[in-house]
């Protein structure tokens, strides 16, 4: 606060002066330790490419992460921390290898959103038209590793990636990414004159209350993303778009309404893709998929073994299996790593009992967060 003196202006700017002054030298001992623990990971870099070792650890990037949270003493809140860590390791990652990312586009669509959560600034990204592609791209080695959506909490499954990681079992999970989903309504018109709502399926159907509550009169189009929508609403009148606030700061598009998604909790988990899995952190989840016999009881022994082993499951679906008719595919996911003793009993027991078992990998479980 500045003092009451007759120079009181003169001595808050000498004040505001030494503190600038302060934070110089600060920036400047960071600098320095930044550009040190960055030639650090080069030779950590140069390490992995004599072991062919591969440049992304999502297990040491959780420890790094966990480590700085758990010595935070503040001011910083955690999410700053995550931010600056996020983009510092992200530059760690370019300087042993560029890394390309695939992710289903346009540019600033959720996935891109989660992709640029997980990976940061620094790297490359491949923006495709499908989540297919995606699966293709790090299948063909074209892209290091992909962002897909597996599951939102109102909508449930992503059928396309499920469908994917059935007809491509040699793609693994790495990581997941939970992003808090929330949907804008954005026009840059008023809210009696929209006629025609545009978003993608899945961010209409989780607003669905909302919208038939505040514009009855409004009929409702899909299209094929929430950015795609948004610059909808710059060559059309009388429209609005459901979408997330950087489609609005993209378009130069007002927001009407903010957070219009029916659910307190609208979440989408995404999983990254890759062709190996992770190492253990200690705090991690299993997923795999897998077909029992066309018996009574067969589920109900496949399930067993989880509950024998004192397993907790996470997610279970049920999916049509398109080879064979009335055939289905089971997806589960458990607490734990494949290299802990109960999951390995598990899995042994699990494959004693069901006809196919592929893992998609053992993965650090993510911590929510925001869009
Ligand atoms: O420890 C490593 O393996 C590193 O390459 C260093 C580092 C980091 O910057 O902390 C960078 C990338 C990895 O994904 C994990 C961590």
């Amino acid at each position: 606060m500045a003092r009451k003196t007759d120079d009181g202006a003169d001595k808050t700017s000498a004040d505001l002066k030494g503190l600038r002054v302060q934070i110089d030298k600060f920036d400047l001992q960071i600098l320095d330790l930044l550009n040190k623990r960055s030639a650090v990971a080069a030779r950590i870099g140069k390490v992995k490419a004599d072991q062919g070792g591969e440049v992304f650890s999502a297990a040491r990037e959780e420890e790094v992460m966990n480590n700085i949270l758990a010595a935070n003493k503040g001011p910083l809140e955690e999410v700053t921390l995550r931010a600056i860590f996020r983009e510092l390791i992200s530059g760690s990652r370019a300087i042993q290898k560029v890394q390309k990312i695939a992710f289903l586009g346009p540019e600033y669509s959720y996935s891109h959103l989660a992709a640029l959560e997980r990976f940061g600034e620094a790297m490359t990204y491949l923006r495709t038209g499908t989540i297919a592609a995606v699966f293709e791209e790090v299948q063909r080695k074209h892209a290091d590793y992909g962002v897909v959506p597996l599951e939102n909490s109102t909508d449930g499954r992503i059928t396309d990636t499920l469908d994917m990681f059935i007809r491509m079992p040699q793609v693994k999970i790495c990581a997941e990414v939970r992003l808090r989903v929330r949907h804008h309504l954005l026009a840059n018109c008023e809210q009696t004159e929209i006629r025609r709502v545009y978003s993608k399926a899945q961010a209409l159907s989780q607003c669905r209350n909302w919208l038939s509550k505040n514009l009855p009169h409004a009929s409702l189009h899909e299209v094929s993303s929430t950015a795609h929508a948004a610059s909808l609403v710059q060559s059309e009148p009388h429209v609005a778009a459901v979408a997330g606030r950087q489609a609005a700061v993209r378009y130069g598009i007002r927001i009407l309404y903010n957070n219009i998604e029916d659910s307190p909790f609208n979440e989408t988990r995404f999983a990254v893709i890759g062709l190996s899995d992770s190492a253990k952190t200690g705090a991690d989840k299993t997923a795999l998929m897998f077909q029992t016999t066309n018996s009574p009881g067969s589920l109900a022994d496949a399930l067993q073994v989880f509950k024998q082993n004192k397993i907790n499951l996470t997610w279970v679906e049920s999916f049509p299996y398109r080879e064979a008719k009335g055939e289905y595919v089971f997806f589960l996911e458990m607490e734990g790593h494949r290299d802990d003793p109960k999951v390995k009993k598990a899995l042994a027991g699990l494959e004693a009992v069901c006809d196919e078992v592929s893992p998609l990998g053992s993965f650090p479980a993510a911590k929510a967060s925001e869009e």
